[in-house]
């Protein structure tokens, strides 16, 4: 049941600050549109609210959305009330979980792929990145060396990262 993780964070490990993302880097948004495309993607409740209401939901892909509370209802979401059981609505084909930190730490159990944005700089917040342990491998980084500089000012760089 192979699954992928798709996140940005600082170089302090933070995602997320007070639902939001403490930055706002462009070139990323498209990276994670592309890569994200025509998949299903699994999101907690709170990533759900926190997409700016004309990205509900997420166009081109199924939006699966976790959350314990059984009368949540949104549209053009599908509602699961376990990571187990929005995979299990989604048999085949690419699955990304986007989020948030909490989602993250268990899905990380499952997952055989990260694409981690990585965002040069110190950020306060209040979700963080999990700690990829010994199984990962680094497979892939954009710049080979340095960093991307952003329209924004930014700094940053892809990592992917493979566990077989
Ligand atoms: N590397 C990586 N991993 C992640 N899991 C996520 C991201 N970056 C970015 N994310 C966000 O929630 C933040 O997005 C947005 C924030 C503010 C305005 C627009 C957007 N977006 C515009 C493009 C939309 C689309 O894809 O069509 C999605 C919303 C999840």
């Amino acid at each position: 049941m192979s699954v992928g993780l798709i996140w940005a964070q600082s170089t302090n490990g933070v995602l997320g600050s007070n639902g939001t993302i403490p930055w706002y880097l462009p070139e990323d948004l498209s990276r994670f549109r592309q890569k994200t495309a025509g998949a299903a993607v699994i999101m907690g409740r709170r990533t759900w609210d926190s997409l700016p209401a004309r990205f509900r939901p997420l166009p081109g892909r199924r939006n699966i959305v976790l959350t314990r509370q059984d009368d949540w209802r949104a549209e053009g979401a599908e509602v699961a009330d376990s990571l187990a059981a929005a995979l299990a609505v989604v048999p085949s084909g690419p699955r990304w979980v986007i989020g948030g930190g909490e989602i993250y730490r268990v899905a990380i159990e499952w997952a055989t792929q990260v694409h981690v944005t990585h965002v040069a700089g110190t950020f306060h917040g209040d979700a963080h990145a999990p700690s990829l342990d010994t199984g990962w491998q680094l497979t892939d980084v954009e710049p080979s060396t340095g960093w991307l500089n952003s329209s924004t000012g930014l700094r940053y760089r892809y990592c992917e990262y493979t566990r077989t």
